[in-house]
């Protein structure tokens, strides 16, 4: 990549980077990638490339990105184009930077005063940030986002396929839907396949050719943790002060005083706490988040809670397209009859699975499922409904709750829609039926206007001098 170009793709990324920085739930960080941003201004992220100044190796050090960014860089196909941007002079006015570690690790000499150190600081920062927007950015112009889930759980890989960690549950499953009725729902699961040291699932990547792709992942279920998680908290108690930590930055109240005296939290504690301060335990269902055309990300649970909320968001996310709501509507519905034939949905408890709404502008929509990373099968011989409530032991996750009334939602917001153009239709025949008698009279006026200007001509008196007369 030569300068000129590199210049362009700043320039094309700089408004989708923006829009997404200014609307970033920092709480979430988009999934980490954005980690870094919070002090800098828009202008001082995007363009601390070209402030000229070069940063200390441990900076630009692939170490210091989120993990799947090492990785990132030494991939082909859009991500190569991420290697060679760190690898080559960025632009002109860009100082060139490289990847090589060949300088030391030391980030200050030691004579260093703090002023000094601050500054530095603050413009490594401004690189790390750079780097990690461009990555970010970059993913964006190969269409591939990650909406939820666990960071650096993924990378790029060629041919439209993404790459997840590998877990033996998941790729269990994924084998099995392969020859079930659900597999058109399910994203095409290619094996695994070794990078880097680690194992991952190859599988389809269900964004590739969407045009700046929206989507939405809906965690399905009435809960979000198994079984078995309850039984530890309550046999073996782990505490947790990570779940702590995010459980009283979203609500300071939530923690119980002995939680705030531990500063931890069992894992069931945590997520039985969010399926209960989201629409998880009423709904079936929450919606994890939201990412629209511009990159513009939603991620707050407790926006979206009741039915009407719900439907709300919904409209929202499809932009109210008509189109786009019944195609969402139709496959959900399609969904529902692959379901009640899937030997594989009968005997697995599917828990934090997600339904995968995507579209573009072009209106391709779809919805996929996946995450079966805590999807188990049931004890041979059980098997299970998904539509009844759950109770310790009887392993039901209430996906069908979730189903049905995501689906009763859609319905909801295509009759909004429907009802709102009918009206607007409506409005319009009255519109142009007002405008169509306002014509006549307008002609009608015109014609008693010539008539009356022919009467006054004959008065010797102009229609102006008239109308002064009448006043008077
Ligand atoms: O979404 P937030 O509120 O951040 O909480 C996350 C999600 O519940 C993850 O579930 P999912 O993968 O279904 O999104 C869960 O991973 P598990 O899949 O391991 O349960 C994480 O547990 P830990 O990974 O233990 O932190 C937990 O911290
Ligand atoms: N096959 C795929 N194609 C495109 N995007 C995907 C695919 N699988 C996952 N994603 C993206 O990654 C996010 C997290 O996926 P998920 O499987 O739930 O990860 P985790 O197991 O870490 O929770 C999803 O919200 C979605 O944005």
């Amino acid at each position: 990549m030569n300068n000129t170009d590199a210049t362009r793709v700043l320039e094309e990324n700089k408004k989708i980077i923006e829009g997404q920085l200014e609307n970033i739930d920092h709480d979430d960080g988009i999934i980490g990638l954005l980690n870094d941003v919070e002090h800098l201004s828009v202008s001082d992220r995007i363009l601390s490339v070209c402030s000229g100044v070069k940063p200390k190796s441990k900076w630009i050090s692939t170490q210091d990105f989120p993990s799947n960014s090492q990785e990132l860089a030494a991939d082909t196909g859009p991500s190569g184009t991420y290697r060679m941007l760190l690898q080559s002079s960025v632009s002109s006015t860009c100082s060139s930077f490289n990847c090589s570690s060949a300088e030391s690790d030391e980030v200050f000499s030691e004579g260093e005063t703090t002023a000094n150190r601050r500054n530095t600081m603050k413009r490594c920062r401004s690189w790390r940030t750079f780097l990690t927007i461009m990555q970010w950015s970059l993913q964006r112009q190969s269409s591939w986002v990650q909406l939820a889930g666990h960071q650096g759980n993924f990378r790029l890989s060629e041919g439209g396929e993404v790459l997840k960690r590998f877990s033996e549950v998941e790729a269990v499953c994924l084998q099995a839907l392969m020859v079930d009725p659900l597999r058109s729902f399910v994203p095409q699961y290619y094996g695994s396949v070794n990078r880097g040291g680690h194992s991952y699932i190859r599988l389809e990547d269900l964004l590739s050719g969407l045009k700046n792709p929206v989507i939405m992942d809906c965690k399905m279920g009435v809960r979000t943790y198994q079984e078995e998680e309850l039984t530890r908290a309550q046999t073996k108690p782990t505490l947790r002060a990570d779940m702590y930590l995010k459980m009283k930055k979203a609500d300071p109240t939530a923690p119980t005083k002995e939680e705030n005296e531990q500063q931890g939290v069992t894992k069931w504690r945590y997520m039985q706490w969010r399926d209960c301060n989201s629409s998880s335990s009423t709904l079936g269902f929450r919606i994890e988040g939201v990412m629209m055309d511009n990159g513009t990300v939603h991620r707050d649970f407790k926006k979206a809670l009741t039915a009407v909320q719900v439907t709300e968001a919904l409209l929202c996310f499809t932009k109210s397209q008509l189109p786009i709501l019944k195609s969402y509507h139709s496959r959900l519905q399609a969904l529902g009859e692959s379901l009640k034939e899937s030997p594989f949905f009968k005997t697995h408890e599917v828990i934090g699975s997600s339904l995968l709404f995507v579209h573009d502008r072009t209106s391709k929509a779809s919805i996929w499922m996946i995450d079966f990373g805590k999807t188990i099968p049931v004890p041979s011989g059980m098997e299970l409904r998904h539509n009844v409530p759950w109770a310790l032991g009887n392993r039901e996750d209430g996906y069908l709750i979730g189903l049905a009334n995501l689906s009763s939602f859609l319905g909801q917001a295509i009759d909004q829609v429907a009802s709102r153009q009918e009206k607007n239709n409506e409005m319009e025949t009255t519109d142009t039926n007002v405008q169509q008698d306002e014509r006549k009279i307008e002609s009608q006026a015109g014609l008693d206007e010539q008539a009356e200007a022919t009467v006054n001509v004959t008065r010797g008196t102009s229609s102006k001098q008239y109308s002064q007369e009448c006043a008077l």
